[in-house]
């Protein structure tokens, strides 16, 4: 496992409490089998594992010792810290940082921060932390966004972490009270439209609207969700409601609430009691100094001194203690480390704070107040106070959750609907699809995207330059917004009519949605998910080798290349289709392609298309999947392995191949690296893919022209948040941009600078149901097809023959997990006798050689289609797989 180095599988120490920070999934039927080869990858990878700890909410004790019911707000925190890049993942930058009643935003500068000019925002209650002590590194996990951080010094980071819990703990009960403000309101059926006037929300019109239309609404109620909700007539109401009755469980959620109601009227009796137990306790106690840092605002940063030797710069933060004007020193100076590494408020719990608490830096102290005391009773307190206020939140998660899941499943079919309105309304052309002269509208773009520059190469250490990684750069968003609206203006490219293919599956999708991923996936931290055995109802009748095939779905982008004389226009292409291999992974997130079995092999011939195919798993320590493909037009390969992240909450998956492509026209030979796909949100309803970073395309047999291409991170602030955003720019040798393009990956591309600005690619519709047969394309349902004709062509090692796989095809769920599991003895089974005989696994149809930049690749031993034509594969050795 050279290439598995895992800073992030590793990142989550499995002797601590798991469970934290994470939804809390109900126990799960999780078949032992699933979890047998966990054991292995666990201790394997434990040694980069234990350093890392999740943050259990309890393991500080912040809470204020005043009067938790005020929630008091724990004091502004600011200063710089490292952050990881983006892109590539190495190397830090420098930013500034803001904690501000559990928003943590971020800067270039401190000045930034100052005018307003933020890089991003977090809500930290969303997020898992994660924190290392060795390395002073903190993670925050909130799904869709993903901040790993690093401080300066031990001191700093003990003070971050504290913070962090602090304001986290503070979110979390403070959206607990607005909840349980919400539930009350409704269940004692007073208006919700007086609650949202107290709360400060204006549109109380669509408040009520929403409240009638659905009954009873459960879950969370944010003011933008409900001012978005639409307004709808009252026929449209009964439908939306006969929905929500049909398709979701509403006793079970009604169960959860009151559940949850129970809790809040103990949550009110000990916050009663609270009060009354109020009055100074005067002992310093553990955790004592974690609830000064707490409260205080502090700025960490060295203030600057004048020439008179006045400190300034830290009004805000000094105020404060001036008015207190209390000596901390000694304080902090009598909280020794001894108090600080003890985990007594918890019990049994583990202390997740450095063992070794260093001294405050004076700069630091100098901004401390003193504590407020509680009681030992108080304390007791406090914590049924968070545990209640976590199941509370926990509770309303799921329901929020549920409903979130029929919200998808809502605009799903509200989609799907649109899409067959547009097919049938003859919107669209008959002929077959050509790209180039799907002429769109001009606009007058704005020349402020016109810059490629700026490539990073400090991949080591600290860079305080604002990089074109996938960080958002400003200019952007207004040419995406042009290009799309070009994109949507330009017709749809139309699948032929009649392919003589399939155009669905014999059965729907499993419903998956209570699978216990999070034990699966926690079960197997730090181990590839390429070899993570899962229940079937998590797969799709694909193959990852067959899922590598998906990738020509656009290849009339390469054949249009290889007739474009143009070496710059030619290079737009190249660039379309790089991202045109990412399209499908829009509606792809609910379930994982069948891991290969070594020596599965698939093949798909396309004459229609005019290329054909050929894929092999070559090798299982690491995965890696090889494949070629041929044409008139052009040659592709590729072998490709991935390492998987998983942070807590979303998993990023780092593909390591090399993409290659020759036009035989030019003698051109383009190579491209992929981008990292992130799924946020893995663990929920609300999973979704994001690509993010840059991918250069070079052309190794002329220097004339290369490709950048930014897969941009979705931003959340602002007014409007941009998803899926690429951009690309064709420089030439002197680093002037040619062309520029860009869009959406999953909307399409436009080119601006071509001499006609064109969209230059748009995905194929979605099939009908689409959402029922796993979100496959049309191409994604044909891949598995089985004809009469075929069959007796293919190697017995082609997927397409592979009976787990064929089972789920049919819905034969519970069967397939049983063969799955057969077929991965019969795998283990076969790697034991080999090692024992000392052999090694040779492949069949690919070999291993180096490229010209000394990388090791699999290429094609050019045999498959010789062998196929003759002896047939009938009439040779084959691998026995299943
Ligand atoms: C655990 C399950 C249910 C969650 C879903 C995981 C899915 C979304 C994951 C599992 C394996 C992943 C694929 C693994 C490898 C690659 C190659 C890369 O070049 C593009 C992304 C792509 C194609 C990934 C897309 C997302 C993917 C399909």
């Amino acid at each position: 496992m050279e290439s598995f180095q895992n800073p992030y599988g590793a990142t989550l120490n499995r002797s601590q409490s798991l469970m934290s920070g994470l939804e809390k999934t109900p126990p799960t039927c999780n078949k032992p089998t699933h979890s047998r080869s966990s054991s292995t990858a666990s201790s394997r990878h434990s040694r980069n594992i234990k350093d890392w700890e999740v943050m259990d909410d309890l393991q500080v004790d912040v809470t204020s010792g005043d009067n938790p019911q005020d929630l008091t707000i724990p004091g502004i925190c600011e200063g710089y810290l490292l952050k990881r890049r983006k892109w590539p993942l190495k190397g830090w930058h420098k930013r500034y940082f803001v904690l501000e009643t559990g928003i943590l935003r971020y800067s270039k500068t401190q000045q930034d921060i100052t005018r307003g000019k933020l890089h991003g925002s977090l809500d930290i209650s969303l997020a898992v932390m994660s924190i290392n002590k060795k390395s002073n590194r903190i993670n925050l996990d909130a799904g869709d966004i993903l901040y790993h951080m690093k401080a300066k010094s031990h001191e700093l980071f003990y003070i971050w972490v504290t913070k962090l819990s602090a304001h986290r703990m503070f979110k979390k009960n403070e959206a607990a009270q607005v909840h349980n403000g919400f539930l009350q309101a409704l269940s004692q059926g007073t208006s919700v439209a007086g609650l949202a006037q107290r709360n400060g929300m204006q549109d109380v019109s669509s408040y009520q609207h929403y409240q009638s239309t659905t009954g009873s609404y459960m879950g969370e109620i944010a003011a933008p969700t409900l001012s978005e909700f639409p307004s709808v007539n009252p026929g449209v109401n009964g439908k939306v409601s006969a929905w929500l009755q049909q398709t979701h469980d509403p006793d079970s959620c009604a169960e959860e609430l009151n559940r949850c109601q129970l809790d809040l009227s103990e949550l009110n009796r000990l916050v009663q009691r609270l009060q009354s137990l109020e009055g100074g306790q005067q002992t310093f106690t553990n955790g004592e100094l974690q609830r000064i840092i707490s409260m205080q605002n502090l700025s960490l940063e060295k203030p600057k001194k004048s020439r008179s030797g006045k400190i300034w710069g830290h009004s805000r933060t000094m105020s404060r203690v001036e008015a207190l004007g209390m000596p901390f020193r000694g304080i902090t100076k009598s909280l020794s480390s001894s108090h600080l590494n003890s985990s007594s408020q918890l019990g049994a719990s583990v202390p997740s704070l450095p063992d070794y608490v260093p001294s405050i830096p004076d700069y630091v102290c100098s901004q401390l107040s003193p504590p407020t005391n509680t009681s030992a009773e108080g304390k007791k307190i406090q914590q049924d106070i968070c545990t209640l206020s976590q199941r509370v939140h926990t509770s309303l998660k799921s329901v929020h959750e549920a409903l979130a899941q029929e919200r998808q499943r809502l605009q799903d079919t509200y989609h799907q609907s649109t899409t067959q309105a547009e097919t049938a309304s003859g919107n669209q052309s008959r002929r077959t699809p050509s790209v180039t002269d799907s002429a769109a509208e001009y606009f007058d773009a704005s020349d402020d995207v016109l810059n490629g520059s700026s490539s990073e190469s400090d991949e080591s250490g600290l860079s305080d330059r604002t990089t074109s990684n996938s960080e958002p750069e400003e200019g952007h968003a207004s040419a995406t917004r042009e290009y799309r609206a070009s994109i949507s203006k330009a017709p749809n490219s139309v699948v032929p009519m009649n392919t003589g293919r399939r155009t669905t599956l014999p059965a729907h999708c499993p419903e998956n949605a209570h699978v216990g991923l999070m034990q699966i996936l926690y079960n197997n931290i730090g181990k590839d998910l390429s070899r993570v055995s899962m229940p079937a109802a998590l797969n799709e009748p694909i193959n990852l080798i067959q899922r590598l095939c998906e990738e020509l779905e656009y290849s009339e982008l390469l054949d249009i290349a290889n007739n474009t004389q143009d070496p710059y226009q030619r290079m737009v292409y190249i660039g379309a289709f790089a991202i045109s291999g990412y399209a499908t992974a829009h509606y792809r997130n609910r379930y994982k392609p069948f891991n290969p079995l070594l020596g599965e092999t698939y093949e798909c011939l396309r004459e229609d298309k005019g290329f054909r195919y050929i894929s092999e798993q070559v090798c299982h320590h690491p995965p890696i999947s090889a494949c070629h493909a041929d044409s008139d037009n052009f040659s592709l390969w590729q072998d490709q392995r991935w390492k998987n992240k998983f942070w807590g909450k979303s998993l990023e998956i780092m593909p390591t191949g090399i993409v290659n492509v020759t036009l035989p026209r030019f003698g051109d030979h383009y190579e491209w690296n992929k981008v990292v796909t992130c799924v946020h949100n893995v663990l929920s309803q609300q999973r979704y893919l994001e690509h993010y970073g840059e991918v250069i395309i070079r052309n190794l047999n002329s220097n004339a022209c290369t490709c950048k291409i930014t897969f941009v991170k979705s931003r959340y602030w602002g007014s409007d948040t941009i998803k899926n955003e690429v951009q690309g720019t064709v420089l030439d040798q002197t680093g002037s941009v040619i062309h520029r393009f860009g869009g959406l990956w999953h909307e399409g591309i436009f080119c601006d600078t071509f001499p006609t600005p064109q969209c230059i690619w748009k995905p194929n519709p979605q099939p009908k149901d689409y959402y029922l047969y796993y979100g496959f394309s049309n191409f994604a349902l044909e891949l598995n097809e089985l004809t009469p004709g075929l069959k007796p062509l293919l190697p017995p090692t082609d997927s397409r023959l592979r009976p787990d796989q064929r089972m789920l095809e049919d819905g034969r769920v519970d069967d397939c997990d049983k063969f799955k599991e057969e077929v991965e003895d019969m795998q283990r089974e076969r790697s034991k006798q080999l090692a024992k005989k000392g052999q090694e696994h040779k492949p069949r149809f690919f070999k291993k050689a180096v490229d010209s930049s000394g990388r090791d690749v699999w290429l094609t031993n050019g045999t498959y289609w010789k062998f196929r034509e003759n002896p047939g594969f009938a009439n040779t050795n084959n691998l026995e797989l299943w």
